[in-house]
């Protein structure tokens, strides 16, 4: 709401837009009286004169007569590569920036159907967190590592047989499956306490440490070509052995998700209840602390569960690490964006604010690119976090069977110790497609090309 339309409804000069716009966010969040009245002292700032208790329930109610008659204007979103984005993400992205405390949202080009947020969706909401526009599996993240194996190691049979064993002994793979005897990392010495479901789960989430889980969560040996100069990598520009992953927080994130985003449906206003998985937090509430808390453990904790999986297979390939880059594509941050700070959410995006790296894979017969973003405003510094599927998983199942495309694969240099009918190349969009349609957002610094693959075979249910 701008000062024209709050001057329509007489609301005088002389209180600020900022409490305007803190009396606003109350009322729509459903806070009356006092409880608002404090919320709005503590979130603008607001001057106690401004906000006597006659002037508040005055503005109070005229922002209820006008939630009542208009439903609210969404906030614009931007979109990348439109031509490959299906009108259920389009649906699902209104819906979002229709919540009371949207500000900006954003479309990439590897978009597809979500819960509640799109897969691809970037949302920047004002002073609220939304477990599911997070995501499931929060902080689902990639890392690489560059390795100091020589390259001809992946097409030597017997070396190829060695990175294979180092694959099979030094990563595990399926739903709630754990390691044993469990593996060590400083993550575990966190204070796990900040919210029940993380002091519950602490046990379970580190048997699971260093563990893939399942669905399209993988780790694979490819050739690096980096082509840049000062890729910042930290290694030169060449060819390179790397080591790179795909996984999250595995159950404990998941408990994490459906334990706050069940309580943000109990919070939510009446009027909102149609929001259904996009409900949200309140950030300065007791919950929306609770959950930014969790989700920022979860978000340590999926990056020593990469930590512990590079650590053991590159110990198994008897190799050391030279380089690499690493970041989440499921996550929540606080940013500040046209001079407002707000919660950006990324879920299936990857940052890409001016020269941040990251990395964007295709599948496992296509290339990875490690890219440096450009710090897009209307992207929300975000850009694509892989190719995005473009079939469900129960029809790519009754499609494809993986041990013939497995056949074809070792025919052309790649080979899949194990994975899943439902996650064959042809499931994903084309990367080059997805990278063509972001060239304003991210610049391509090196390629990864994926040559032996491991994945869950088991046809465990995907915990994202
Ligand atoms: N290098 C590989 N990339 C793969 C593989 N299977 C899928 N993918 C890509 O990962 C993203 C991430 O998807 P998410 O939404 O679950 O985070 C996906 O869009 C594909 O592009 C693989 O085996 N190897
Ligand atoms: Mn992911
Ligand atoms: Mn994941």
């Amino acid at each position: 709401m701008n000062r024209k339309q709050l001057t329509k409804l007489g609301i005088p000069e002389y209180c600020t837009l900022e409490a305007m716009q803190g009396i606003q966010s109350a009322v729509k969040a459903g806070l009356r009286g006092k409880d608002a009245k404090q919320r709005l002292i503590a979130v603008v700032a607001a001057p106690q004169e401004y906000l006597n208790d006659e002037h508040f329930a005055e503005f109070a109610n005229a922002f209820t007569e006008v939630e009542e008659t208009e439903p609210s204007t969404p906030v614009d979103y931007a979109v990348w590569g439109n031509e490959f984005i299906d009108e259920m993400s389009h649906k699902q992205m209104r819906e979002a920036c229709s919540l009371p405390h949207a500000v900006a949202g954003a479309l990439m080009p590897d978009a597809h159907l979500g819960y509640g947020l799109p897969i691809g969706g970037v949302l920047a909401l004002e002073g609220a967190v939304c477990p599911y526009a997070v995501g499931v599996d929060i902080a689902c993240r990639m890392k690489l590592s560059v390795l100091d194996l020589p390259t001809d190691f992946l097409a030597d049979d017997k070396r190829r047989r060695e990175l294979t064993t180092a694959l099979e002994k030094g990563t595990v793979f399926g739903t709630g499956k754990a390691w044993k005897p469990r593996k060590d990392h400083d993550v575990m010495d966190q204070d796990w306490t900040v919210s029940r479901i993380t002091r519950e789960s602490k046990d379970k989430a580190w048997n699971q440490l260093g563990t893939s889980g399942s669905g399209n969560h993988f780790v694979e040996f490819g050739l690096l070509t980096i082509t840049e100069e000062e890729a910042g990598i930290g290694v030169a520009p060449g060819e390179y052995v790397a080591l790179l992953s795909h996984s999250g927080s595995r159950g404990t994130g998941h408990a994490v998700c459906s334990t706050y985003s069940a309580i943000a449906r109990k919070k939510l206003p009446r009027r909102y209840a149609h929001v259904g998985r996009l409900a949200w937090l309140e950030l300065d509430s007791q919950e929306g602390q609770e959950y930014w808390a969790a989700m920022n453990l979860m978000g340590d904790y999926a990056s020593a569960n990469h930590a512990v999986i590079h650590r053991n297979v590159v110990k198994l390939a008897g190799a050391s690490v030279l380089g690499g880059v690493e970041n989440h594509h499921n996550f929540a941050w606080k940013e500040v964006h046209n001079g407002r700070e707000v919660i950006v959410h990324r879920k299936g995006a990857t940052p890409a604010g001016e020269g941040v790296l990251g990395v964007i894979p295709g599948s496992m017969a296509t290339p990875a690119y490690v890219v440096r973003g450009k710090g897009n405003a209307a992207s929300l510094h975000s850009a694509a976090h892989g190719a995005g599927r473009v079939m469900s998983r129960k029809k790519a199942n009754s499609m494809y069977r993986i041990q013939s495309v497995r056949t074809n694969l070792k025919a052309q240099g790649v080979h899949v110790i194990s994975a899943g009918s439902d996650e064959v190349p042809m499931v994903y969009k084309n990367i080059e497609d997805v990278m063509n349609a972001q060239t304003d957002l991210v610049t391509k610094v090196a390629r990864f090309d994926p040559l032996i693959v491991k994945m869950c075979g088991d046809g465990s249910r995907p915990e994202d």
